[in-house]
């Protein structure tokens, strides 16, 4: 098989040929690998440019991983802002603007090597929260780099309780100004990202006084650094929050504010304004200034977070072709360790998963779009159910990453423990996923009270046709299926209808029973708060499963549209049968707890799983490689696609500078205790 040039960038001596153990797995396509890349991609001419870019980046050495891993944080650091430096003015040579396609794909292709991605949050912010005038200015000058800005929202105090802000923007009618104060230490900024060395302007999150009122969280743009000479300005404490579990290129920082003076025109003010003489006038909800958050939690999943569990799988899958260990039979010579069904059954969901959450994200963002601009123009009629959707899907997303990238890792044994794999970098990145833009656990609350809410407004009017349609993600709580699953066989499992149906059932059965403890509770006298907290459990469990439902219907239906491709069709289905089944044995007490599901239907489902398994098996590289991440962008010595895994790792590990320099511990240390016994021998 030749190798397509673009996957195999790094210019390796052994890259020319291809490893037999992986190019034996890439013998027979049962459907076009290129064809999936187009889909995942959304058209051909995207691959088509994307591998443009790809191929500009990678060719470029001031894009060049090689020595990432034997970095320190301090270089890490500056190679990151380098390459963001060097990114942009490479994109005005090229035309690239910071919206465009091309750019979009340069970042992908430099995830998590490239910093200042903050600059991208601040706009996010603008966009949603500022007047049409603070647009166009702010705007411009972030897509420019003239100044380059962060999202400074969390405190050392608050982070997810966002009504507890202490930070405080006082007006000043006398001046037009508002004074910007942290009155407390625990009202520090704490976390934003970039902002420890680099940025210069921050959107602070602050409570709004007027005339001794206070109005709630709104946003302003509080210059923080000197454009001449980077110092701090007037007023403003500044630096870096010190060493973190990973994420070691970017600079979270800290940032305190004493009676920092802005202008009236810096209130981002699309959804509330403050008139010169202090009088304020909202034009939004109490909850408006939270949707920069809700932009950047949709538009995360698939650039952010996604990639992680997707490049996780493809490194994993690979090495898993490459290493043989143990005997499937005595007499058989060692085996690949993925023709043991365990590994299967680690990495195959994954796969899945990959996948599933790829047709959920894009839906997830059709919606967006679709709702944004009313949002904008204050129809605020979408709003209840998009921040419900993009919330609970944000949890899901990025616990099943974080999960799913460290199941990858640990299935690639001790070579996965190496940083040169690149696993320990994905898993750190997805686990760092699941707490910023909202911890998980309340995300999920905040779709369980939205559940709550439907569920309850549907047993109002049991039966009659509601006043206006029910929200499309949760239309199904109004009819309940059938109550006992009508699968007889194994095969029964692999069809869509069957496990979705099973999927909404549980959903709905959870839904159901946790607002049935909770009014049990209210009706035995608790009042509405504690009963909310303490059934907030079976609501979080309710919550879950309902994303599962919405993950499971969505695949399904993007296979289904995928007529015209049956090959294609025929393996995604078998990842989506895969996905729903995993879900239903790994969560089997739900299914079974009111027999919903029997004993004997649990061994069935379970049955058509493993059945799955070899089918995905044979084609799990192609799967992989239809994500089509160069060698480059993956950085791992365990996951190119050559599958030349041993020669990389000893070849990186070579480079290691402890490799290359004389061991200070040797004279200091080593050498006077192994000589210490000398006299005595
Ligand atoms: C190719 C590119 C590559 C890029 C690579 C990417 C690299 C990535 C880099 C990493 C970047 C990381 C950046 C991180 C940034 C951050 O973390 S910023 C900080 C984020 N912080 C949060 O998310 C805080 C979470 N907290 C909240 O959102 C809220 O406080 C809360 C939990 C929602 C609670 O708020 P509260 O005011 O207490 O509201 P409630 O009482 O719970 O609800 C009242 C009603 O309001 C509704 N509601 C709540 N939020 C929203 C919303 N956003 N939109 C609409 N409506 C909302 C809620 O449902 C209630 O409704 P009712 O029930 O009808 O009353
Ligand atoms: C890598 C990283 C980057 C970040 N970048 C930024 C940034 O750029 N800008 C920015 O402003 N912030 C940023 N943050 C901060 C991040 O958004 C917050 O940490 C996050 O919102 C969680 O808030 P918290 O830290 O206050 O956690 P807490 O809310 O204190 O959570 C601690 C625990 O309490 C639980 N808990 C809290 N409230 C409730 C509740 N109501 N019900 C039930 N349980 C609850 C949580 O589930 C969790 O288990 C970043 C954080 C990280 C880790």
């Amino acid at each position: 098989m030749g190798s397509p040039v673009h996957r195999v960038s790094l210019g390796d001596t052994w890259s020319r040929q291809v490893h037999p153990d992986i190019d034996s797995e890439r013998c027979t396509p049962p459907f076009s690998v290129e064809r999936l890349t187009n889909i995942l991609d959304r058209g051909v001419q995207n691959t088509v440019l994307r591998r443009k870019v790809e191929s500009i980046i990678q060719g470029d050495p001031v894009f060049n991983l090689k020595d990432h891993y034997f970095m320190t944080q301090d270089e890490q650091y500056e190679a990151a802002v380098q390459k963001k430096f060097h990114l942009e003015i490479l994109a005005r040579h090229l035309g690239w603007s910071l919206d465009s396609p091309e750019r979009n794909y340069a970042e992908r292709a430099l995830s998590g090597y490239a910093n200042l991605n903050l600059q991208g949050i601040a706009m996010n912010a603008i966009r949603s929260l500022g007047s049409d005038e603070q647009i166009a200015k702010w705007v411009q000058l972030c897509k420019n780099f003239q100044i380059i800005a962060t999202y400074a929202q969390t405190e050392l105090g608050h982070g997810t309780n966002l009504r507890g802000l202490e930070t405080e923007a006082t007006y000043d009618a006398a001046t037009q100004e508002f004074v910007i104060h942290s009155p407390t230490m625990t009202a520090t900024k704490w976390w934003p990202g970039d902002l420890g060395r680099s940025v210069t302007h921050a959107v602070v999150l602050a409570q709004l006084i007027c005339s001794g009122v206070q109005h709630g969280m709104h946003a302003f743009i509080v210059p923080i650094r000197s454009l001449q000479d980077h110092t701090p300005l007037p007023g403003i404490t500044v630096g870096d929050i010190g060493p973190k579990m990973g994420l070691e290129p970017v600079d979270n920082g800290f940032l305190r504010l004493n009676h920092v003076r802005v202008p009236r025109e810096n209130m981002l003010s699309r959804f509330a304004e403050v008139l010169p003489d202090g009088t304020y006038r909202r034009l939004g909800t109490a909850q408006s200034n939270y949707l920069a958050m809700l932009m950047t939690r949709v538009w995360l999943l698939s650039t952010g977070i996604l990639p992680y569990l997707q490049k996780s799988c493809v490194i994993a899958v690979r090495y898993s072709v490459i290493r043989h260990q143990s005997h499937l039979r005595p007499s058989d010579p060692e085996a690949k360790i993925l023709d043991y069904q365990t590994q299967q059954q680690k990495l195959l969901p994954q796969l899945a998963m990959s996948y599933a959450f790829h047709f959920l994200a894009t839906s997830l963002l059709e919606f967006f779009h679709s709702s944004f601009n009313a949002i904008l123009n204050r129809d605020f009629s979408l709003l209840p159910e998009l921040h419900a959707l993009s919330s609970g899907m944000k949890a899901m997303v990025s616990d099943f990453c974080a999960q799913g990238t460290e199941i990858c890792r640990r299935a690639c044994g001790g070579h996965g423990y190496s940083k040169l794999s690149g696993l320990p970098t994905l898993v750190t990145q997805a686990i760092a996923s699941c707490t910023y833009e909202g911890e998980n656990t309340v995300l999920y609350l905040q779709l369980a009270r939205f559940l709550m809410k439907i569920y309850l407004q549907v047993q109002l009017s049991p039966g009659s046709t509601p006043q206006k349609p029910l929200p499309w993600s949760v239309r199904y709580l109004a009819t309940p299926g059938p109550a006992r699953c009508t699968a007889q066989t194994a095969a029964h499992f692999l069809c869509p209808d069957l496990y979705t149906t099973a999927w909404a059932h549980v959903s709905f059965r959870l839904i159901k029973d946790a607002v049935h403890h909770t009014q049990t509770l209210m009706r035995s006298g608790v009042d509405q708060h504690d009963a909310w907290n303490q059934t907030a459990v079976i609501h979080l469990q309710a919550a879950k499963a309902h994303c599962y439902y919405i993950t499971v219907r969505s695949f399904k239906e993007a296979v289904e549209k995928l007529d015209n491709e049956p090959a294609i069709q025929q393996v995604l289905r078998c990842l989506c049968d895969l996905y729903a089944l995993h879900g239903i044995l790994t969560n089997s007490g739900d299914f079974l707890h009111d027999g919903f599901l029997s004993g004997a239907q649990v061994d069935m489902a379970r049955t058509a799983f493993l059945d799955l398994l070899p089918l995905i098996r044979k084609d799990a590289i192609f799967l992989t490689d239809a994500f089509d991440f160069t060698d480059h962008c993956l950085n791992s010595a365990l996951g190119c696609y050559d599958g030349h895994v041993y020669e990389r790792l000893f070849e990186w590990a070579k480079k290691s500078p402890a490799n290359n320099k004389e061991n200070p511990a040797y004279g200091k240390y080593i050498r006077p205790l192994l000589q210490s016994w000398r006299p005595k021998l």
